[in-house]
């Protein structure tokens, strides 16, 4: 059965743009409750470990220098599906074949600066989730 829980992040060029009210209002407004909710910045350091899957991919250290080079929200959410319903939400990784409406579509900048983040399975929904917040950083 899938889970209730993604993670997510909005990622610094949303963030620097202005737009984190924006994209929580949409996120909220799609049925998601937000379970935990913190504003960081990463080292380049800690956003290497969170996208040490992607280690061996071409633009691995530029992601890692990006998703340090300005703050981020990070977030659980809580929905029915969540995993799916969120991928939904946030719409094709490359925001030129995004779907009109999702947050990519509307708010991503490029490929790389593309807004947001949601987790692609539960089982590493529960891994991001614990990356970023104790048991008492949730609700
Ligand atoms: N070709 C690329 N060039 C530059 N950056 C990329 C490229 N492909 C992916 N990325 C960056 O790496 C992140 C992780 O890539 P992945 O293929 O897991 O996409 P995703 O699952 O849609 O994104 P995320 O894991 O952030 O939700 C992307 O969100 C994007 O910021």
């Amino acid at each position: 059965m899938a889970g209730s829980i993604t993670f997510s992040m909005i990622k610094p060029d949303a963030y620097s743009a202005g737009n984190s009210g924006a994209i929580l209002k949409m996120i909220e407004e799609a049925g998601f409750t937000i379970k935990a909710m913190k504003l960081t910045k990463l080292t380049p350091e800690v956003a290497g470990k969170f996208y040490e899957v992607h280690k061996e991919r071409p633009f691995y250290g530029e992601l890692c220098a990006y998703m340090s080079s300005a703050p981020i929200i990070a977030l659980v959410l809580q929905k029915a599906n969540a995993v799916e319903e969120f991928r939904k939400l946030i719409g094709a990784t490359d925001p030129t074949k995004a779907a009109d409406g999702t947050i990519r579509k509307i708010f991503a900048k490029s490929i790389e600066a593309n807004a947001v983040h949601g987790s692609d399975s539960d089982e590493n929904a529960a891994i991001e989730a614990g990356f970023f917040f104790s048991q008492f950083e949730r609700v």
